[in-house]
């Protein structure tokens, strides 16, 4: 089971026993437990959870109603000096049903990109041996990991920064490292590949997801990379599921109007929904509409069912996202989730 998934109350005024509190969490470095000895003085607390993975944004979940109002009341754009003196943000939040558990058995999960048809996608499977597999998981395991409130993170040639969904340009970290050098020589010699040979990926994201954790639904900032996003899965499989929304829908991820809607993707309007089962040692291509238009995902599952077979997340997967990083504008043909446009 995933954890419990909360959002923006549909109407004004709608009271809740849960609160969503802004500025403060494990990246700023306050605890569960900082934040839980604060908001206990208000009443029983039934848990504090990380409201998304920025690591500033947490939920406090109380018994009773009254005693989330109290808190509210009382700390609501107050500075609060049992948490270094951070100024905390908060409204009421609700639990949501788990919409993303229960329609991905509704989705069709595709073994080959050419059956989820979205253009620009592309999946070459045994990209790379058992053996690479476990020197590239070897050459990561003895570098050193920054945790992130629920996976691990290394960032290579440029610093990926999760709260403004960029990389700051002017701070190369330096090349890419050498163990990857064979993986890209085969990236930009694959024939499935297009378009790619001239291109130089010099920023990494590794990514360790313990089970039953995934990726909340995102496209890739338009403005920090180019067109091409490869994704190396290994040791651990799991399905990546797409969604193309009607009205497009890029947002600063900083702007606090944006919270309820990244909390809660469900608000916005329709949007049709694809899926694709990536097993270990297999390279997922998004390029072009399946890059620019698509929102991709992880979900928060512990098992994932595809084409009826129960297939269980191994005890952490780990991806290698291989990007380049944008110079100027971005000038894709998808204006509508374009944040160069803005
Ligand atoms: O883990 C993956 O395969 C995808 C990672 C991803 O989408 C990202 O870092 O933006
Ligand atoms: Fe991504």
């Amino acid at each position: 089971m995933g954890l419990p998934r909360f959002g923006r109350p549909k109407n004004d005024g709608e009271l809740s026993s849960n609160l969503f509190v802004a500025n403060c969490g494990s990246a700023v470095g306050l605890s569960d437990d900082d934040i839980a000895s604060v908001f206990c003085k208000f009443g029983e607390l039934k848990g504090v959870y990380a409201a998304d993975e920025s690591g500033t944004r947490v939920i406090v979940a109380y018994v009773e109603e009254g005693s989330a109002q109290a808190a509210l009341k009382a700390l609501h754009g107050q500075s609060c000096p049992e948490l270094g003196g951070r100024s905390l943000h908060i409204r009421y939040s609700v639990l949501q049903p788990t919409p993303q558990d229960q329609a991905s058995d509704l989705v069709p999960v595709s073994i080959t990109a050419s059956d989820v048809s979205i253009p620009g996608l592309f999946l070459v499977h045994d990209f790379i041996s058992a053996k690479e597999e476990e020197e590239l998981l070897q050459a990561v395991d003895c570098r050193p990991w920054n945790s992130l409130s629920k996976r691990r993170v290394q960032h290579y040639g440029y610093e990926f920064r999760y709260d403004i969904r960029n990389v700051n340009t002017r701070h190369c970290l330096g090349e890419l490292p050498s163990f990857v050098s064979p993986i890209l020589d085969r990236i930009s010699s694959c024939p499935t590949f297009e378009n790619v040979k001239n291109i130089v990926l010099d920023q990494l994201t590794v990514n360790e997801y313990p089970p039953g954790v995934g990726l909340s639904p995102h496209i890739d900032t338009h403005s920090a990379f180019e067109d091409l996003i490869f994704s190396l899965s290994l040791s651990g499989p799991c399905i990546m599921e797409f969604r193309r929304y009607e009205n497009g829908d890029w947002l600063p991820r900083v702007a606090s109007s944006a919270v309820a809607k990244i909390e809660n993707p469900e608000d916005q309007s329709n949007f049709i929904r694809r899926a694709i089962y990536l097993p270990p040692r297999s390279l997922l291509l998004l390029s072009g509409e399946a890059r620019y238009a698509w929102h991709h995902y992880i979900p928060h599952h512990k098992i994932d069912k595809v084409n009826g077979k129960v297939i269980r997340r191994a005890s952490r997967r780990v991806s290698f996202t291989f990007r380049k990083v944008r110079e100027g504008l971005c000038k894709c043909e998808f204006p509508q989730y374009c944040d160069s446009r803005r």
